[in-house]
């Protein structure tokens, strides 16, 4: 029986040195944005953090397939923005020289840095072990200051066994308040960023965001909801990404009258896992979207291992081992298990209605 240690500690180390390349871009002002061709955002950040996320998987375990959001082609001829990821990539290192020796070390040229982030070109799957990647989660969040995720989860068969999140603007606290001014107390500062991670069957933990090498851990845990109405819900916070007159519609019939919270990325799994909130509702816009597994394998397994239950909204748990995206997937459900009935019991009354 493996225990994944070894995966569990490459992972987060490798998200902790990502996270800090991403940090460096948060504060400039230009962050090499592109449009990618269905319209959506990407940044050097973005590049840079996979870049470096596939080298320390591939350095560690070569066999291994990734399932990452980007692509290099637009880079090979774009020398002005290669080059800006190029240094990026070189400048950020691990304070620790043992963490970052367990990284890989430094990528050591601009092609290896290309090759890196072509890497994430799996097709997934239900057979081997495949990693899914997702570099900059919320990248519109990132580029308004807001939360944003480094997000790496590792599947083995088609099941997560392993999620790390990097959570660079989150409180260290896990028992922090949530802003519910999207904007406002969120930015990147000094003393904020945490990274959350799961080993299937093992619990959920978090940990300051730090520098190089890990902080002292502990486990999280979802809250217990003894008023559903008092719960507090996440969402996203474009409209077109989920449907907001859908959820306002539930938590309504939940009896809940708090506002939202709204965020970007998968610090929503993060922040319910520890507590923090209670529901992420994920309501779909458009019929014709597919769910992209890098968003949401590691915070649905973060979620379950904290005492969460994730589904989609006619219940079936997701599953990742269809390819790229969730395939046949309803928009996401999670709550702590206790509740997690009750509330789908309501998401299907008011899809019903419609
Ligand atoms: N139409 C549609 N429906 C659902 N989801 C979509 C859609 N378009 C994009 N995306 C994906 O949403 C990812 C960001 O999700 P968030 O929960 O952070 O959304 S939000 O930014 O807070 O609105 C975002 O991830 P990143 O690209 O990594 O930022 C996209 O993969
Ligand atoms: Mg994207
Ligand atoms: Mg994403
Ligand atoms: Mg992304």
């Amino acid at each position: 029986m493996s225990s994944y240690s070894k995966e569990l500690e490459v992972a987060e180390l490798a998200v902790q040195r990502a996270t800090l390349l991403t940090k460096r871009v948060f504060h400039e002002k230009a962050k090499g944005t592109l449009s990618k061709d269905d319209k959506s955002p990407v940044t050097i950040g973005d590049f840079g953090a996979q870049a470096l996320i596939i080298h320390a998987i591939k350095q560690n375990f070569p066999d291994d397939e990734v399932v990452g959001e980007e692509e290099a082609s637009s880079l090979r001829d774009e020398h002005d923005l290669r080059d800006q990821i190029w240094a990026l990539v070189e400048e950020t290192r691990l304070t620790d020289a043992s963490a970052e020796k367990t990284v890989g070390g430094p990528i050591l040229s601009v092609e290896a840095m290309l090759d890196a982030i072509d890497k994430g070109n799996s097709s997934g799957g239900s057979k081997g072990r495949i990693w899914a990647l997702d570099p900059i989660d919320g990248t519109k969040g990132f580029l308004r200051g807001g939360q944003y995720a480094v997000c790496l989860a590792l599947m083995v068969d088609g099941d997560v066994k392993v999620g790390v999140l990097g959570c660079p603007n989150l409180p260290v606290d896990d028992s922090a308040p949530l802003s519910t001014d999207v904007g406002v107390d969120q930015t990147d500062s000094e003393g904020k960023g945490v990274i959350f991670s799961a080993v299937a069957g093992q619990g959920a933990i978090s940990r300051a965001l730090g520098t190089g090498g890990l902080a002292k851990s502990q486990p999280i845990h979802m809250k217990p909801v003894e008023d559903i109405s008092q719960a507090t819900f996440c969402e996203s916070v474009e409209a077109a990404h989920s449907s907001h007159g859908d959820q306002f519609a539930i938590a309504t019939k939940l009896g809940i009258t708090k506002q939202s919270v709204r965020m970007d990325s998968q610090a929503k799994y993060g922040s319910i896992a520890r507590g923090a909130g209670d529901i992420y509702l994920r309501l779909p816009v458009r019929a014709d979207y597919q769910e992209k597994i890098w968003d949401h394998a590691a915070g649905d397994l973060i979620v379950r291992e904290a005492g969460g239950q994730v589904t989609d909204s006619l219940g079936k748990r997701l599953d990742f081992s269809k390819g790229r995206t969730l395939v046949s997937n309803k928009g996401v459900v999670a709550a702590p298990a206790p509740v997690h009935g009750k509330v789908l019991e309501v998401v299907k009354e008011v899809l019903a209605k419609k």
